[in-house]
């Protein structure tokens, strides 16, 4: 029987950051260098709002929007990694977005948010929802305080932010949009499973509101990534790391760009009868490996697992 693992908390935390642990994903300028698919002006007129943009998806996301002609307003807690997306913007598409930092577990922080998108753009069409994240851990070692606050910020978050949007979208007599970034959660998330249950439990909430919010023609998805390298990747440690592409058969990473896109078709006109579906971006992982973001216990190393 192996011995129950240890784990240091500090070991992975972003401001651990340092030379030996390098940036990751698309930084700035290879972001300026991705093309689209999407025909300039796509989102004229349309406004959206992501969660998470001053780093990683999330900023790939509000750059491909406005890009694409949208308005786009942004939040996320750090005042200065949201100022880098809108410098961004500014810089390389020359429209301004409106950045509000907010806490996405405070649901009066919200209601103040999507109040604010909706005096200063004169209203919503897509709120995506790719706030989030979690620390790699065996499940038996999670803190109390740390069990909480991924599901605060995954399940909970996420969930106030729908709700706000749609109370407003109801009250206005307006369509709406919703896209939430989870997570490929279909055979569970070893070493993960505090953001596994957080992400099944939005997949599931999103299905249910697909169908309770169609009456107020408010459509619900979701996109689940596997791989995908961005800042985030410096939570991890660098064994973790070294293996997490081998977990699906195309043996790659995706990147931010891909969900990028990704987000830009659910926004758009083509994806008007898409309701309450999981859109899975993952190189087949899902039908294949096992990632295992704190490293492989000794007891699956020998039979191969992915
Ligand atoms: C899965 C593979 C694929 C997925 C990839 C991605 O998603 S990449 C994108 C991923 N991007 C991200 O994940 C980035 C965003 N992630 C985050 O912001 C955090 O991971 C968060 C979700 C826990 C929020 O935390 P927060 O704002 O509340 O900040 P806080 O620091 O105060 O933590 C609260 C408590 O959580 C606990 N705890 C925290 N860290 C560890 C640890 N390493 N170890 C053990 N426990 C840990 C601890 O109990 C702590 O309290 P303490 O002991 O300090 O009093
Ligand atoms: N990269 C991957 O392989 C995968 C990522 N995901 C999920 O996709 C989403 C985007 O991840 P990615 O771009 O990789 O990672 P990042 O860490 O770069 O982005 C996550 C963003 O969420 C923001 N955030 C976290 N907590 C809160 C909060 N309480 N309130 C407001 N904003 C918050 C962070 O900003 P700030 O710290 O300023 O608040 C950060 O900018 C996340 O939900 C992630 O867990 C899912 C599967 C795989």
């Amino acid at each position: 029987m192996n011995a129950p693992r240890s784990f240091t908390p500090k070991t992975f935390r972003p401001e651990d950051d340092g030379p030996d642990r390098p940036a990751r994903g698309l930084d700035e300028e290879a972001l300026r260098q991705q093309s689209t698919i999407y025909r300039e002006g796509m989102l004229d007129g349309k406004t959206l709002l992501v969660s998470g943009a001053g780093s990683g998806m999330g900023k790939a996301a509000a750059l491909l929007a406005a890009r694409l002609g949208a308005n786009v307003a942004i939040c996320g807690r750090d005042p200065d990694k949201l100022q880098s997306t809108v410098d961004l913007v500014r810089d390389e598409v020359g429209t301004d977005v409106l950045a509000v930092p907010t806490n996405i577990r405070d649901p009066e922080a919200i209601e103040t948010l999507i109040g604010t998108v909706h005096d200063h753009f004169g209203g919503l069409d897509t709120l995506v929802n790719n706030a989030g994240g979690q620390f790699p851990q065996d499940a038996i070692d999670f803190s109390r305080k740390g069990w909480l606050a991924v599901i605060d910020t995954n399940l909970n978050g996420t969930w106030w932010m729908m709700q706000e949007a749609a109370k407003r979208w109801r009250a206005d007599g307006k369509p709406g949009n919703i896209v939430n970034i989870v997570a490929n959660v279909e055979r569970g998330m070893p070493q993960a499973a505090h953001t596994c249950a957080a992400r099944a439990g939005v997949i599931y909430l999103s299905k249910t509101l697909a169908t309770e919010w169609a009456q107020w023609n408010i459509r619900v998805n979701c996109i689940g990534p596997g791989v995908i390298e961005t800042e985030g990747f410096r939570m991890y440690p660098e064994e973790a790391l070294a293996r997490f592409h081998k977990a699906n058969p195309m043996k790659m990473r995706g990147n931010a760009w891909d969900v990028a896109e990704a987000i830009a078709y659910l926004a758009s006109p083509a994806a008007r009868f898409i309701n309450g579906d999981l859109i899975i971006m993952d190189g087949g992982q899902a039908q294949w490996g096992v990632i295992w973001p704190a490293g492989i216990p000794d007891y699956f190393r020998e039979d191969g697992a992915a």
